[in-house]
């Protein structure tokens, strides 16, 4: 769970007063999440979820909240901002950039049967088409100059060292800038999308989106949903497969963009491990789960194909 900033009565009520949802009748930290503190409100009006940036500036936020409209605008189930009195979407609350938004109905999937990976595949793709219609992204900040930055704040074990030095090798050999591009989400993991039964009703927490490979979009999406299983690997590509047709660029380039996206993530988990945030309820996750997978990904015989 991760609530860095705990939610002072008085200053929640000053805010809510704000925005014309009615009184406060139950307010909860959110047990999933690493980056942000975030609240589920119960009021009169109805259930809201209330974030609490604890990164991202008010400066930086506004492309991420214009983009969350604007694919809400077109029918992707994204959370819609709730304004205040004043048309404003953006409020602050104990000195942090704060957003009420809509909460949107069904719960996260932690295992994930192939149905559910068929249908994540087909909505991103729905996603990337989108993307073309609204305003460009700034670029997806973990490129390869992001790794190496990271990789040279990290202190490892020899073997990791030698494992990380041999991945990053390799990813400076390939050539992502050359693929189909466009908007990405960047990080679709399984606790960022809603399900209600089958029927898919969130896709949340837009803050890691850029334009980049659309491939690699749909690594870093593979890489949570379907992990080492070929199964749902199998069905999340058929599943995006059915609204955009891959290339043949992007089919001989899958086994090195699942690496490329096990390795961002094993890196961003190891420096959050290093490099601990403070807060009321924090949680970080385990490096090891990106390390196992970036190594059965470089396993030639388990390179899956499109
Ligand atoms: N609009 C919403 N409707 C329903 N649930 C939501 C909504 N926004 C957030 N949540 C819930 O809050 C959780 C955390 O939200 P979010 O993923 O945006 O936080 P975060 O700290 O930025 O997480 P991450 O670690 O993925 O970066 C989600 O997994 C989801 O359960
Ligand atoms: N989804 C990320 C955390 C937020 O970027 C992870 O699981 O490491």
């Amino acid at each position: 769970m991760s609530a860095y900033t705990a939610l002072c009565p008085t200053a929640l009520q000053a805010f809510l007063a704000d925005h014309a949802v009615g009184a406060l009748l139950d307010s909860r930290p959110i047990h999933d999440g690493v980056e942000n503190s975030n609240y589920r409100l119960r009021t009169e009006r109805g259930e809201y979820v209330l974030t609490l940036f604890e990164s991202l500036t008010a400066a930086e936020l506004p492309p991420y909240l214009a983009l969350m409209t604007g694919l809400a605008e077109q029918g992707l189930p994204c959370p819609r901002a709730v304004p205040d009195r004043n048309g404003r979407l953006l409020g602050e609350l104990h000195g942090k950039p704060a957003l009420l938004a809509a909460r949107l109905p069904g719960a996260g999937v932690t295992d994930p049967a192939p149905h559910h990976c068929r249908v994540i595949g087909a909505a991103l793709a729905v996603v990337h088409g989108v993307g073309r219609q609204l305003p460009a992204m700034p670029a997806n900040r973990c490129d390869g100059a992001w790794r190496r930055s990271i990789a040279a704040q990290l202190r490892l074990p020899r073997d990791c060292a030698a494992l990380l030095a041999d991945e990053l090798a390799f990813q400076d050999k390939q050539n992502p800038s050359a693929l189909p591009q466009g908007l990405v989400h960047g990080d679709l993991f399984r606790d960022n999308v809603l399900f209600e039964g089958d029927r898919l009703t969130g896709l949340l927490d837009w803050y890691e989106a850029g334009s980049g490979a659309w491939l690699y979009d749909v690594a870093v999406t593979a890489n949570d949903w379907c992990g080492e299983d070929p199964d749902r690997l199998r069905a999340l590509l058929d599943g995006y497969a059915t609204i955009r047709r891959f290339t043949d660029a992007e089919q001989d380039a899958l086994p090195a963009m699942l690496r490329a996206a096990a390795l961002r993530f094993w890196l961003s988990r190891l420096l959050a491990r290093q490099t601990p945030r403070s807060g009321e309820l924090v949680q970080t996750k385990d490096p090891e789960e990106f390390k196992r997978l970036l190594l059965h990904r470089r396993d030639r015989d388990a390179a899956p194909a499109i």
